[in-house]
């Protein structure tokens, strides 16, 4: 609904005189993007914040004029506001109101709350909503603060490097951060914040970040001892962002800061380490088109329950790093497997459930209102059931999920349950104000005013047949309406019945209206009561809810409870319905996985599964073989089914063990970068460095085709020297699918590269992919088959199957005029990648089988002559650049300086 009212007269309040400097005055004192100020029964945006309301929600804008001048006005009517609110934050804004207050001489208005993306109440979104500050200081170190007011929950940690923070940042996904003083003067860390989330970074105030300030407002809200049970240093970079994560939240000034119970202090590295582009490429949780549907989250959700699914998502993102935990959680999901019954009936009880922490915290910052209570209520009588069914269950009893049901407090739980049961009516009106929110009992005092309302309201029930009776009237009716109060209405046809005692309010068409002296006295008791009742059914709500916060974490606990259950039982089901199988998780380095198939795609193809090993001896496998024979997939699955096993799930395969990793660091492809203005060879380059900067033996790496961004030499040399650095210093499990045959040949030379395939059968020219990934190298690409599935022209298609064959023949081909020409004399040498003049036929002396370590060597002179001729006129300046390339030290150096160096040595040669 859009309101527009021409003039403030229409909105009840009649002294408007400087409404509009009082606006811009209050607006100048706040710090955020606009302010709604309450005018009467409305409240309104002026200025330039009417006309961006007003575009951004699809109201029509008004003039208000003032002082001479016209202001834009634009305005929602009270009852409406908080839809607005939320659409306007959820768009990023950050919102002021101003309430008004009477006050002796008339109105007073002051801003009483902000609301902000991060710190919104009336979410209606299942996911977390996280605000979050970064703070870092002097020695670089980063303290991170996660809060999300809508669950209570409250994540700190402190990590050392950027990246790590980013991959922090990447895995909340908060809705809005705080920048620090350090991190918000740096252009880079802020346009970095912007990139990689979609939240609105707002400067909340420096002082709030200091060392001392912050430790205060943390032991203000957890205690004294709180930090130091923890275990958090005070002052610590962790301790300023979390406090002034809480400082902004209590400045908002909506009371959240309560619901935030519990501080849950973190370690980076207790997790996995999968950086943001690790994330994307793995499409967690979205597609690398950004779609949610097609994700792993999306394949294996299940979940009946918001919190369950939040939770699950969670996991995903932060896979474990300890087998105990891991073990643990497996246990839970293989219990879940047995119990096929029992996860049903758990699921189906959830399925009744409400979102426990969200209800918690609302009950903490006082917003919950009667259907939430009722909610609550539901909610915890779920317990008991669910508590019945696993202990009922032989499989669940003695598993983990016994444990975590057991967690709760069930005693407190209990007695809040029956509270509720016993307070709060079936079905009470929405708002708080009118009463009717109790049932008997509750309160004496509210017993007494509704014991006097009945009997008040026995007395008009029986008017009706009474006075019909006593006056022998057949259209008699006894009624209340807004404006007349109770009235006894008479057909006119009978109105001259009506006995004396009886005053005619109102004449109606058909009917006369009156009333008595009794029914008005009546009349005032009843409405006297009703007054009574909604101011004192108002306060006992207030109070009975705040009597509740006392418990909030209590209700916030068990909400994780649910939510685990759901999420365990969820991983349950999926391994069920797709006959995944429970891997051995174990500290050690191996890897292997038998019969290993893709968890997304195998729900949608006839998926034919292989096997991955790795092992001392074998922990670098390159990966060939022709396009479209599934290098990616085989690749993905690897690192999905590893990352499965570290959230405790069973896996996609036949049998798998998996000694943990520390992280997972993939170099996929990078389509959405090119937005933001980098080159897809330097996101390429930019993502292979962070890789081998921060990839450790424990970690897992994949990288789908290295190089290719740039000069097949450039690339093919870059793709080589990354190998060795991986294999040698950094020591990575890691699967490199590369269309560069070249790199097979590493094998020969590094003691743990192997080789494997995708196998390919070609028959009469047809080629048929096996999908099947088979020990060894392969150097056919299929490239043109795949052209040609792919609509390419014939001609061109025929064209290139014959420049390939002329290749394969002679490693060098002609190159073809268009017709109209003498045809070009010119040759292709492969084996220096250059255009040599005609004739040079016998001098084309590249080896067919391109042996990397004779091309690092070759000559890349066009007018070279051939390999005799150099090595009996052997020239000094090309020796010297071959001793330099030979003498690289590829061990000290960054891709970026070995392309650079490489790159120098070209030109020399030229
Ligand atoms: N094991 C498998 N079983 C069934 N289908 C598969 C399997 N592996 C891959 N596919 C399907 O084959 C297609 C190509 O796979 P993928 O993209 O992994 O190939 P690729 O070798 O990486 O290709 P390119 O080298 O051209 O990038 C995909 O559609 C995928 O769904």
């Amino acid at each position: 609904m859009y309101v527009t009212i021409d003039g403030p007269a229409n909105r009840g309040v009649g002294a408007v005189t400087g409404i509009v400097d009082e606006f811009l005055s209050l607006k100048a004192d706040t710090e955020a993007d606009l302010l709604a100020m309450q005018v009467g029964d409305f409240y309104e945006f002026f200025d330039e914040d009417a006309e961006t309301v007003a575009d951004e929600l699809d109201l029509q804008v008004s003039t208000k004029s003032s002082h001479g001048s016209s202001y834009p006005m634009a305005g929602v009517p009270v009852s409406e506001l908080t839809p607005y609110l939320k659409a306007l934050v959820e768009r990023g804004y950050r919102v002021a109101v101003a309430d008004q207050h009477e006050t002796d001489d008339g109105h007073e208005r002051e801003v009483t709350r902000v609301v902000t993306p991060g710190t919104l109440l009336e979410t209606t979104d299942a996911s977390a909503q996280y605000l979050a500050a970064v703070v870092r200081d002097d020695e670089s170190a980063w303290g991170l603060a996660f809060v999300d007011v809508t669950t209570g929950r409250f994540h700190v940690t402190q990590v050392a490097a950027s990246a790590d923070a980013y991959t922090e940042l990447y895995r909340f996904d908060p809705v809005e951060v705080l920048p620090g003083p350090s991190v918000r003067d740096e252009d880079e860390a802020v346009a970095t914040l912007r990139s990689r989330t979609d939240a609105t970074v707002t400067p909340h105030e420096a002082n709030a970040f200091a060392p001392g300030a912050a430790t205060h407002r943390l032991k203000e809200q957890f205690g004294e001892e709180a930090l130091h049970s923890l275990g958090i240093e005070p002052g610590s970079p962790a301790v300023r962002a979390a406090g002034a994560a809480l400082d902004y939240v209590a400045e908002t000034g909506l009371g959240v800061a309560r619901s935030v119970t519990r501080l849950q202090p973190y370690r980076a590295d207790d997790h996995v380490e999968l950086d943001a582009t690790t994330q994307r490429n793995l499409e967690l949780t979205e597609t690398m088109q950004g779609d949610r549907s097609g994700s792993l989250f999306a394949t294996l959700d299940h979940t009946v329950t918001s919190a369950g699914g939040r939770l699950l998502r969670e996991w995903l993102q932060r896979p474990r790093r300890s087998v105990e935990e891991i073990e643990s959680r497996q246990e839970a999901v293989a219990a879940f497997t047995q119990a096929a019954l029992a996860r049903d009936a758990i699921s189906d009880t959830l399925s009744n459930t409400y979102d426990l922490e969200r209800l918690a915290s609302k009950i903490a910052h006082g917003s919950a209102d009667a259907h939430d209570l009722l909610a609550v209520r539901d909610t915890l009588e779920a317990i008991p059931t669910l508590a019945d069914a696993v202990e009922s269950t032989p499989g669940l009893a003695d598993s983990p999920v016994a444990d975590i049901v057991n967690r709760a407090d069930r005693e407190t739980l209990g007695e809040v349950r029956e509270e509720l049961a016993d307070a709060i009516v079936a079905d009470p009106p929405k708002t708080l104000t009118q009463g009717g929110l109790f049932q008997r009992g509750y309160d004496d005092d509210l017993d007494d005013l509704i014991a006097g309302y009945e009997e008040a309201m026995e007395w008009i029930e029986a008017l009706e047949p009474g006075e019909k009776s006593r006056l022998g009237v057949t259209h008699l009716q006894v009624d209340r309406n807004k404006t007349d109060g109770y009235y006894i209405q008479i057909g006119k046809s009978e109105a001259e019945k009506a006995p004396e005692e009886y005053r005619e309010i109102k004449t109606l068409k058909n009917s006369k209206r009156f009333t008595t002296d009794e029914l008005d006295e009546r009349e005032r008791r009843i409405l006297r009561i009703e007054d009574e009742r909604a101011d004192l059914e108002y306060d006992l709500f207030e109070e009975f809810r705040d009597r509740l916060a006392d418990v909030a974490d209590v209700l916030q606990a068990a909400g994780r409870t649910l939510a685990e259950l759901d999420a365990l039982a969820s991983l349950g089901l999926h391994a069920v319905e797709n006959d995944w199988t429970r891997p051995t998780v174990t500290g050690g380095d191996g890897l292997d996985v038998e019969a290993g198939r893709h968890p997304v795609v195998e729900q949608t193809t006839e998926f034919v599964p292989n096997d991955a090993r790795f092992e001392s001896g074998r922990r670098f496998l390159i990966v060939t073989g022709p396009n479209m024979s599934g290098k990616s997939t085989f690749l993905r699955q690897t690192a999905l089914i590893v990352l499965l096993a570290q959230i405790g799930s069973y896996v996609p395969a036949r049998s798998a063990r998996i000694g943990t990793v520390d992280g997972i660091f993939t170099r996929v492809g990078a389509l959405d970068e090119l937005a933001q203005g980098r080159s897809t060879f330097m996101v390429e380059m930019q993502e292979l460095s962070n890789i081998l900067h921060s990839a450790s033996e424990d970690s897992l790496v994949i990288l789908d085709e290295v190089g290719r961004g740039t000069a097949t030499y450039d690339g093919i040399s870059i793709a080589w020297a990354a190998t060795e650095y991986l294999h040698n210093e950094v020591r990575a499990k890691t699967l490199f699918a590369t269309h560069y045959h070249e790199l097979t040949r590493l094998a020969d030379h590094l003691d743990d590269v192997a080789n494997v395939h995708i196998a390919a059968d070609e028959r009469d020219g047809d080629v048929t992919f096996l999908r099947t990934v088979r020990e060894g190298p392969t150097d056919r690409s299929y490239g043109i088959h795949v052209a040609d599935l792919a609509g390419v022209p014939d001609p061109v298609v025929d064209r290139a199957s014959n420049v390939l064959d002329t290749l394969r023949a002679d490693n060098a081909i002609e190159a073809k005029g268009s017709g109209r020409t003498e045809p070009v004399q010119a040759v292709f040498d492969l084996g220096s990648g250059e255009f040599t003049a005609n004739g040079a036929g016998d001098d084309r002396g590249a080896d067919s089988d391109r042996d990397p370590d004779r091309e690092a060597d070759s000559d890349r002179d066009p007018d070279r002559g051939a390999d005799s001729d150099r090595e009996a006129n052997p020239d000094p300046d090309r020796e010297a650049i071959v001793e330099d390339l030979a003498d690289l030290p590829l061990n000290e150096l960054t891709p970026i300086e070995v392309l650079s160096r490489v790159q120098d040595m070209q030109e020399r040669l030229q």
